[in-house]
């Protein structure tokens, strides 16, 4: 059964080793004593740094919180000096990655052609992949969903040419909305994740959660409601009782539509 809401998070690189530790051992006590996690139709993810996977790991050990990472390589082994296998990731215990993160795309030149490649890994790897996509520009939200459709596809194509139809999660980032004050408005991420999971649903990439990120934080899922398969969090869930009042409106979101009101 797939989850009714997902809730993500990227650490990025602002936390320190045993800073991401320590928020990641507070995040579980939070999550393992809330009552969204109860039924378990929320999805919760956390992408640490690198070197801390493992300790992330043990942290949310017996908590449903899952941890990935923010990158993978496209290869399973070999000489590739620096970079990380999806085949690792899994065998660690990781059930998601994260693949072409607009600053990954900025900084490390990554190429629609690179993101596709390293989907397919990860759905060889039996990882969800997290794929990010978004407009560089401010624009209509028509145009974003076909900036965003265009960039499923691109990424997506490749692994469904080979039979790879494992789930996959679209985070639609908006990358004018990433490291600003305030997140885009929450009529135009409905619009576009609603339009861009409507999309998807027709076509051949089947239907996918599409959740949003950029600047969310604490109130945005109490505006957007259904509108969006969850959030994809960045500084905003830096703070653990941030975090626990998300989840509080996802609990509140969750029994609404239980309760057929939401
Ligand atoms: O890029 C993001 C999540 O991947 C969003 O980051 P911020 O919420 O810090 O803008």
């Amino acid at each position: 059964m797939k989850p009714e809401l997902t809730l993500g998070v990227s650490l990025k690189m602002y936390f320190g080793y045993q800073q991401t530790l320590e928020w990641s051992r507070q995040i579980a006590e939070i999550v393992s004593h809330h009552p969204a996690t109860r039924d378990g139709n929320i999805e919760l993810f956390v992408f640490p740094s690198l070197p801390a996977i493992a300790g992330t790991l043990e942290a949310f050990r017996d908590t449903p919180v899952k941890v990935g990472a923010q990158n993978m390589f496209w290869e399973d082994t070999g000489a590739y000096t620096g970079e990380v296998s999806g085949a690792m990731l899994h065998e660690m215990g990781c059930g998601y990655v994260e693949i072409g993160h607009a600053e990954r795309r900025r900084y490390f030149a990554e190429t629609d052609r690179q993101i596709a490649d390293k989907t397919t890994a990860a759905l060889r790897n039996q990882l969800i992949p997290v794929i990010c996509m978004g407009e560089a520009e401010r624009c209509s939200a028509a145009e974003a969903i076909e900036q965003a459709v265009e960039q499923a596809h691109q990424a997506l194509g490749p692994a469904e040419k080979l039979g790879l139809t494992g789930d996959a999660i679209l985070a639609y980032e908006p990358q004018w909305a990433i490291g600003a004050k305030e997140p885009a408005s929450a009529e135009f991420i409905g619009e576009v994740c609603q339009g861009l999971a409507e999309r998807l649903a027709r076509d051949a990439s089947g239907a996918r959660r599409v959740i949003y990120g950029g600047s969310a934080g604490p109130g945005l899922l109490s505006q957007l409601g259904r509108r969006s398969g969850g959030l994809f969090l960045g500084r905003f869930s830096h703070q653990p009782a941030a975090y626990k009042a998300i989840l509080d409106e996802a609990f509140t979101l969750l029994n609404a539509s239980t309760k057929g009101n939401g």
